[in-house]
């Protein structure tokens, strides 16, 4: 856990924020969680006041152009769905959840609201719904009112605060960015004071931007990289190992933002259960309880953000009638990229605790059969919880290891979803013991269960789907190791599938090369969210399509192999008591992990003979 976090300090201001102002002991109140910058939501809001009065005429016409324009921007497999006008909820996106929202943890959310203030007057002011026919735009004039009253107070709390910080700030002196050479921190005697720290920060980013100019003399870039990591791990909690593995994903000022990012917490999101209740009737529903929302953004037409509640979200009446599913904006986008049909046959290979599995229901209007997998009994709990809850019907809950699939299990299915155990790099907000708990034996037994995994869900695909014939691989992570790695395997154990578009309207592009790896020229077809570009979890979501029920003989080289399987070595270094619960069970990959085998071997200077071990003989 993070120093700021375990002091309960609070949200700090950003570097930026920080260049203008000098330190300040006592920190901020915590923001709720779907708090955006006052001005721009004030911004944002009259801008939409604005619009929606312009247009509020042409009201109907335009929500059903924008549904089919909607429709029609996405993959074939959405046609589906397209025909049945505004109201229809079968839109394409999808849906999702992470761990942080299984009933277990409900509670926490649940006491968490309870003690959201919301003033009488604000509910007082909520206005009804009068109209059956608006969606997103009905929604925005309706909590327009209590919004605006929101963000009034908000500015009046900014403005004393702001007062406040002017009497009480005092202008610090430069700080002391280095220790002297050959010296480190401690012995140097640089502060540790977190305020302290985080000026030291920001001169290092701001050093290491314009280098030539502003570095010491004789001081290497390399010294001043150094003294940031370790200023991370003091300010962030971070172990040096992670901080490094995150810090190197970014240009220094974006790396930053990022770790700030992971400070606070993500907007509270809902999905609408579109087989009880559409999301317009749902917003009433809640309002008129005194929850204060808007629609997530033009992307979905199902997920609405949580602004603050006067009731515990995660326990109202429809919240028990399964009308709605805490679920991360991020989790919806995976189901989105899958895209599932009516009448297919899907399987969710690690499902739990069912976010993604049940939207995929809701897509599929309860049609066709689901597979609900998950290796973990005591998740498969509040798995078959959320699945009855919201009232799905066309889904069989399992509980296998997913490499079983498809040879001990099932194969043939129309999709495959695998949303792969993973370090958790994308939701560090949710879960902070990351920041110190993984370790490179983490990330090497991860790649490699995600690499089975992904191979079991491929081979588990149909590659004459009528329909289909997709995989989906997402992760919350957004560690190289555990997404584009794992699909450039894949890519090249199996030639019989082929990355396509996610579909997804928004996202980075997945790496092609990154430090000394590269990657096929495809995986830009692959989509990266980041907390701090996208204010959604970090994630990652890759589509394949299946080829063929065929796997073409790979003939790679040794070099290639060795290149491949690189990790495999580290893995196999590493196996020690876990080796049981990673064992290959398909030819190829002996041949694979015998190369790999003689190439450790080798590095460690044992002789290798030519001959086929034993084990893989
Ligand atoms: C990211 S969570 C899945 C979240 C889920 N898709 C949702 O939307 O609610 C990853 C899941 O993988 C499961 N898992 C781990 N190893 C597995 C394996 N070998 N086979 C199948 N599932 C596995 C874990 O129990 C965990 O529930």
């Amino acid at each position: 856990m993070g120093r700021r976090q375990k002091n309960k300090q609070g949200v700090p201001p950003s570097l930026d924020e920080i260049k203008k102002k000098a330190p300040k002991p006592v920190q901020k109140k915590r923001k709720l969680e779907a708090e955006k910058p006052v001005a721009s939501r004030k911004r944002k809001l009259e801008k939409e006041k604005k619009a929606l009065f312009a247009e509020e005429e042409a009201e109907d016409e335009q929500l059903v152009a924008s549904g089919a324009e909607e429709a029609s921007s996405n993959d074939d497999e959405f046609t589906g769905f397209g025909s049945e006008g505004e109201d229809n909820d079968s839109e394409v996106e999808g849906a999702g959840e992470t761990d942080e929202f299984d009933l277990d943890e409900m509670e926490d959310d649940s006491d968490e609201e309870d003690s959201i203030f919301d003033s009488d007057e604000e509910a007082q002011a909520r206005p009804m719904f009068s109209d059956d026919s608006g969606d997103e735009q009905d929604l925005e004039l309706a909590n327009m009112e209590a919004l605006s009253k929101q963000i009034e107070e908000e500015e009046e709390q900014e403005a004393e605060e702001a007062e406040e910080e002017l009497h009480t700030n005092v202008v610090p002196e430069a700080p002391v960015v280095l220790p002297p050479p050959g010296e480190d921190t401690d012995e140097a005697g640089l502060s540790q004071d977190l305020g302290q720290v985080q000026l030291r920060m920001q001169e290092i980013v701001r050093v290491l931007n314009d280098f030539k100019t502003l570095c010491e003399p004789g001081r290497s870039r390399t010294e001043y990289v150094d003294q940031l990591l370790k200023d991370i791990c003091t300010y962030y909690g971070y172990s040096r190992f992670l901080a490094e593995k995150l810090f190197e994903m970014f240009p220094v000022s974006e790396a930053i933002e990022f770790f700030e990012a992971n400070e606070t917490p993500r907007p509270m999101t809902i999905r609408t259960n579109t087989l009880k209740t559409n999301r317009r009737e749902l917003a009433q529903a809640l309002i008129n309880r005194g929850v204060n929302l808007e629609p997530i953004g033009k992307w979905t037409k199902v997920g609405l953000q949580v602004f603050d509640s006067q009731v515990p979200i995660g326990a109202t009446p429809e919240y028990l009638a399964g009308h709605y599913i805490l679920q991360a904006a991020s989790s919806f986008l995976p189901v989105m990229a899958l895209a599932p049909q009516p009448h297919e046959r899907i399987l969710d290979m690690s499902s739990a605790p069912g976010g993604k599995v049940t939207y995929i229901a809701a897509l599929q209007k309860n049609s066709g059969v689901i597979f609900a997998n998950d290796s973990n009994k005591a998740r498969i709990k509040a798995l078959s919880a959320n699945i009855h809850r919201l009232g799905v019907r066309n889904t069989i809950v399992c509980n296998y290891d997913g490499r079983k699939f498809p040879e001990e299990v099932l194969g043939g299915f129309d999709r495959v979803m695998l949303d792969a155990p993973c370090s958790g790099t994308g939701v560090i907000h949710k879960d902070q013991s990351v920041k110190a708990n993984k370790t490179a034996h983490d990330f090497d037994m991860l790649g490699h269960l995600q690499r089975q995994l992904l191979l079991s869900a491929i081979d588990s695909v149909d590659a004459e789907s009528k329909t289909g014939g997709y995989i989906v691989y997402s992760t919350c992570s957004i560690t190289v190791d555990e997404d584009e790695a794992v699909i450039q395997y894949a890519l090249k154990k199996r030639p019989n599938v082929k990355l396509v578009s996610t579909g997804l309207e928004f996202g980075r592009e997945g790496f092609t090369r990154y430090r000394e790896k590269r990657f096929h020229p495809s995986l830009k077809l692959t989509r990266r969210y980041y907390p701090h570009v996208h204010n959604i979890d970090g994630f990652y979501v890759a589509k394949l399509k299946k080829l063929s029920n065929k796997i073409p003989t790979i003939s790679n080289t040794e070099e290639e192999v060795a290149e491949e399987d690189e990790h495999e070595i580290a893995v196999s270094d590493n196996l020690g008591a876990h080796s049981e619960e990673l064992t290959f069970n398909d030819e190829a990959d002996k041949e694979i992990i015998e190369a790999s085998r003689k190439k450790w071997l080798k590095s460690k200077g044992y002789k290798v003979s030519n001959k086929k071990s034993e084990a893989s003989a």
